[in-house]
């Protein structure tokens, strides 16, 4: 029966929607039937109302299991959740996963229900009536990047492996829970279109300010989507639950820095987004313009390269001098096609790879819909990098000095303590 009264827009009492929720794992563990062993041991956790977590950590440690507990799939044994402070330990599991948004590696699509159905399925379980889960179906296409006229009434089998993972997301987020649960939700995509999910994912939580619990195996991408990261060991004790630059550049022990691996120095390029270095711009012309326009383009001006945007104003093709020479009339034998592309999400790590891989030497940035908003060159990368490197290096030099502050700070403290201990004697 579907519930009659749910609804986001009007709250119950102590729930917060629309934006994210405090989650508190308090002496949570697991024990499977038969296990000699518990597969989480007694993990105590709390994540912020908002903020993205991500559980990092090696195979069969226990991050998926955790997780799983947040939204009862997997029962815990013993030990508390609660979410923005009620205890959902014992709740009906139905109920709360109406609460919690739940997004997996192979997108969990229902393969005979069309794109709507499949994000209409938790509204139409809450009651919402037609136009209400219309309107929303719609919102959620748009907010994932997908064309709701155009994939609307499409079966999954339908979709690219990216596609259906947008889809995923927007049937966890359809409801509008105030907390995403993600189990490598990415894991089977190729690397491009996992970078551009990862940027939208970035993106969408920028307008939602969700709480989301992320689980990965790929510490790269725990450093660029995570406010904080998670990196647990055998039975999900947590290693150290900090922010990535904190992970980064002060791994609290061994099993740490293993796990961060090597590479420091250019795993720091995950924390810096292509928007906050200098997107410059270049000359672009539209596939409708008339040749003879973009012959005059280059006649009048020193450039010896111009950007052809698509209809939809999307990178297309770098067309050089000699390109149009070789073009005889026709624009579809000239030019190099733009192969890879960067939003202002993606990392400096995600732009030098695009620039490494092309001729040029540069990657074309491009707004929600894939439009084309200015370029990332060699020159610009290579600056930002020694930039954040010699902040580094300046922060490890200022964090050193504060040690060694404290340090003598409280060899000063134990002197005097141990003198005045003396005198507290003496007035004792
Ligand atoms: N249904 C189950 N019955 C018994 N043991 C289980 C079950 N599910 C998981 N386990 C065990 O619990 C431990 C933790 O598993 P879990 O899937 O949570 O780890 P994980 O860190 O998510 O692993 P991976 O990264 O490989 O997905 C593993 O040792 C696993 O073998």
């Amino acid at each position: 029966m579907p519930e009659t009264s749910a609804s986001p827009a009007s709250p119950e009492p102590g729930e917060v929607l629309h934006t994210g929720a405090t989650i508190e794992l308090e002496n949570l563990t697991k024990r499977y039937p038969g296990s000699p062993q518990p597969s989480v041991d007694c993990v105590n956790m709390e994540i912020r109302a908002g903020e993205t977590v991500i559980f990092v950590g090696p195979s069969g440690c226990g991050k998926s299991t955790t997780l799983k507990m947040i939204n009862r799939l997997i029962e815990p044994t013993s030990g508390r959740i609660r979410i923005n402070g009620e205890d959902v330990t014992h709740m009906d599991p139905v109920r709360l996963r109406r609460k919690i948004g739940y997004a997996i590696q192979s997108s969990g699509l229902f393969p005979h229900m069309t794109v709507a159905q499949n994000i209409a399925q938790v509204p139409r379980m809450l009651g919402w009536n037609k136009a209400r889960i219309r309107d929303r179906v719609e919102e959620m296409l748009d907010l994932v990047g997908l064309d709701p006229g155009e994939f609307h009434g499409r079966y999954p089998r339908r979709l690219s492996g990216g596609q259906q993972q947008r889809v995923g997301v927007a049937r966890a987020l359809a409801a509008d829970p105030p907390v995403l649960l993600m189990d490598e939700p990415f894991g089977a995509v190729d690397p491009i279109t996992r970078d551009h999910l990862q940027d939208e994912l970035i993106r969408l939580q920028h307008e939602l300010h969700k709480t989301i619990v992320f689980v990965t195996h790929d510490f790269d991408e725990a450093i660029k989507l995570g406010d904080r990261i998670a990196v647990l060991r055998e039975r999900s004790h947590i290693a150290q639950f900090d922010t990535p630059e904190a992970i980064l550049t002060n791994p609290a022990d061994d099993f740490v820095s293993g796990f961060v691996g090597a590479g420091a120095a250019l795993k720091r390029l995950n924390l810096t987004r292509v928007g906050e270095v200098e997107i410059t711009d270049v000359p672009t012309v539209t596939v409708d313009d008339p040749l003879q326009n973009i012959f005059n383009r280059f006649r009048g001006s020193g450039i010896n390269e111009i950007l052809l945007l698509d209809r939809r104003g999307r990178p297309y093709k770098w067309l050089r001098r000699g390109d149009l020479m070789r073009a005889r009339g026709s624009l579809a034998r000239a030019g190099t096609p733009v192969v890879d592309t960067v939003t202002r999400d993606a990392t400096l790590h995600d732009a030098l790879e695009a620039v490494l891989t092309d001729a040029g030497g540069r990657v074309a940035v491009t707004g929600r819909r894939g439009q084309y908003e200015g370029v990332v060159d060699m020159e610009t990368l290579m600056n930002s990098v020694h930039e954040l490197l010699e902040a580094d290096r300046l922060d490890a030099l200022a964090h050193q000095h504060d040690l060694e502050e404290a340090r003598t700070q409280q060899t000063h403290t134990e002197q005097e303590g141990s003198a005045g201990g003396d005198s507290g004697e003496a007035r004792a």
